[in-house]
């Protein structure tokens, strides 16, 4: 009753909410955008993008007691913020691309304890940001870029070390920004769009700007002279600065283009294309395919930084503008120069980009992937989120070396690894490296990219997909057969219509309600579990879903017929004494796959389940 008086309460010019009926249960996981705790209550109301107007009436939802997420994002929706103090429980309010207006009272969000990510962003609202969001406990993530706020950021509560990402980009906001906010190591801010700030948070000396301004008072009479005289000099150092900067990087990019021009076409003649059984295409030089059946020379893992520093261009570390910057070194250093010398071949074209293997001329073989579109951060956001990916160290996750950040072009370097991916070993040969897929090496594939898993979840676990594009190409294997997890956490650097090229885009739940969450990554593990045991290629992977097998509805069906053991790599099968654990594990891939996410078991009991199955 809440539900349908909320749905009657606004206008719904897109789409409709014609499967909200009275009499049947919401729960039932055909009611659109509604999810449910347990199968049992309502937890999650998501209607984005219906082109819903007019206001909310909060006292409708209110009647649900285990509401946790209100997402309303992109729609038509107006008024004043609405007043979702009145549900305590909240821990997500998603309102952005509405035009909800008006001033927020300062004390709006003391009672809500609970919140976690508040997503206000471009709307029009106007005013201070209230103070009572910075109080908030457990804050994560707040969006509240493109609006008109204005006046100081209220400072950040002191007990609250959740904040990993905070955009006020693109308002009217001024004044110093708190330390409690600069002095954040990890967390990600995005400020710019807002003329008037300034601290160490945004590079600008809040003593060389003008307190008038603020609104400030000011100073004694000769200080605003000293104050103008302050500024024009700095305006002139800054602008020579400029004209420096600008010249230098005009006369790099001469350089680097050509440089790129060569990667390119130092493709070799002699592209092979091996076909991935039933599915897609990966191109491997002949050459690399020789090295994979018998010496490795060409993935050689060896240290070593190139010309030890002398090489010119930008160095690990350091990394002019446009320049190669590392952002791990545990393989050595090197530079654009030592890439640019290397002999370049295509890995292949994957949904984000295309991925090169180089080998630079101290053996260190690296993959350069090219990555469509990752524009969504300016160049800063971009080293920082860069730079936490490069501190990463767990042994099945690979940490990328190196990046390049032009407006125009990024790369994204890390280490090669000869084995290649479980893509390629499952479905890519029928050669030695399948018939080494016994089930023990298969069983410790899953169980490393399951604690692989677990790790990203808990170091990004503020984000909303900690991985987003987990899938067997995405799982290379080292020597040893440890699986090693790569392309982990780039949604905050991809463009939403970008970010939909990913593999967690394509769960029912994103089908059914553009949602995407935590509980995606354990339906890619799913599939993941699904695909070694089944030892066959899932539709699902493919754009078109025609190619492969539906692995979902395969062992659904055959779970459901009892017909368990059909669906068992003929391969690994015959192994009789590990039939059980095989069962089992294919009983945990099914329960990541459900099509509602409520009803998907979380990440931690996947890892714990996953964990108990033995050899
Ligand atoms: N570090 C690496 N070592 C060895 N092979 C790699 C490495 N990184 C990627 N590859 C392989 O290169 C090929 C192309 O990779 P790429 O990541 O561009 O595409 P993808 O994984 O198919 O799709 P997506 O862009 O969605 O990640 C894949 O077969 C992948 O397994």
């Amino acid at each position: 009753e809440p539900l349908l008086r909320f749905k009657n309460s606004v206008k719904i010019t897109k789409g409709d909410l014609n499967s909200w009926r009275l009499g049947t249960d919401p729960c039932n996981g055909k009611w659109f955008g509604i999810y449910c705790q347990k199968g049992v209550t309502v937890s999650g109301i998501h209607v984005t993008r219906l082109g819903l107007s007019g206001t909310i009436n909060v006292d409708d939802l209110n009647a649900l007691p285990n509401l946790k997420t209100v997402r309303l994002d992109n729609n038509l929706l107006s008024g004043p913020l609405p007043h979702f103090f009145k549900i305590r429980g909240l821990k997500s309010i998603m309102l952005s691309n509405n035009t909800f207006s008006g001033e927020i009272p300062d004390d709006f969000f003391k009672d809500m304890t609970k919140l976690k990510r508040l997503f206000l962003d471009n709307n029009q609202f106007v005013g201070k940001i209230p103070t009572s969001i910075m109080q908030l406990p457990h804050l994560e993530e707040l969006h509240m870029q493109g609006n008109k706020f204005s006046g100081e950021i209220p400072p950040l509560i002191e007990t609250n070390k959740n904040l990993k990402s905070l955009d006020l980009s693109n308002n009217q906001l001024e004044g110093e920004v708190p330390a409690s906010f600069s002095d954040r190591k990890d967390l990600v801010m995005k400020l710019d769009g807002n003329a008037n700030l300034c601290g160490k948070a945004v590079n600008i000396d809040c003593e060389s700007i003008d307190p008038k301004e603020f609104g400030g008072d000011p100073p004694a009479s000769g200080g605003s002279n000293r104050t103008t005289m302050n500024v024009v000099l700095l305006a002139i150092t800054f602008l020579i600065m400029c004209c420096i900067v600008v010249g230098f990087i005009k006369k790099q990019n001469k350089k680097r283009n050509s440089g790129f021009r060569k990667l390119d076409k130092e493709r070799p003649s002699d592209v092979v294309e091996v076909t991935v059984p039933e599915s897609t295409t990966v191109k491997r030089s002949t050459e690399s395919s020789k090295k994979r059946g018998g010496n490795s020379e060409g993935g050689s893992t060896k240290k070593g930084s190139s010309h030890n520093g002398k090489s010119g261009g930008g160095r690990g570390g350091g990394g002019g503008m446009g320049d190669i910057i590392m952002v791990n070194t545990d393989k050595g250093s090197f530079g654009l120069p030592d890439l640019m010398k290397a002999a370049a071949e295509v890995l292949g074209n994957g949904s984000l980009g295309s991925a090169y293997k180089a080998v630079m001329a101290n053996g260190l073989a690296v993959v350069v992937k090219r990555i469509r579109d990752m524009n969504k951060l300016a160049s800063e956001p971009f080293d920082v989120e860069m730079r936490r990916l490069g501190k990463i160290r767990h042994p099945n996750v690979l940490t990328p070396l190196a990046y390049h950040y032009r407006q125009e072009e990024k790369l994204v370097v890390s280490e090669y690894m000869p084995k290649s991916s479980l893509l390629y070993i499952l479905h890519g040969d029928r050669g030695i490296h399948h018939s080494e897929l016994t089930w023990e090496t298969r069983l410790k594939i899953i169980q490393g990219v399951a604690h692989g898993m677990q790790f990203l979840h808990e170091e990004f676990a503020s984000y909303e997909l900690p991985h987003g594009n987990l899938k067997s190409s995405n799982i290379l294997l080292s020597e040893t057969y440890e699986p090693l997890i790569s392309d982990y956490a780039f949604l905050p650097f991809l463009q939403p219509s970008n970010a939909q090229a990913m593999f967690a885009y394509k769960t029912p739940e994103f089908a059914q309600s553009q949602e995407v969450s935590h509980k995606s990554d354990v339906y890619c593990l799913g599939i993941i579990v699904l695909e070694i045991l089944t030892g066959k290629f899932p539709s699902q992977y493919l754009n078109t879903g025609k190619g492969g097998i539906d692995i979902v509805e395969w062992v659904q069906s055959s779970i459901a017929e009892h017909k368990e053991e059909e669906v068992i790599d003929p391969e690994i099968v015959n192994n009789a004494g590990s039939v059980p654990q095989m069962l089992e594990m294919l009983r945990i891939g099914a329960a990541c796959i459900a099509s509602n996410p409520d009803e998907r078991l979380d990440m931690r009991e996947t890892v714990r389940r996953i964990e108990q199955v033995k050899k």
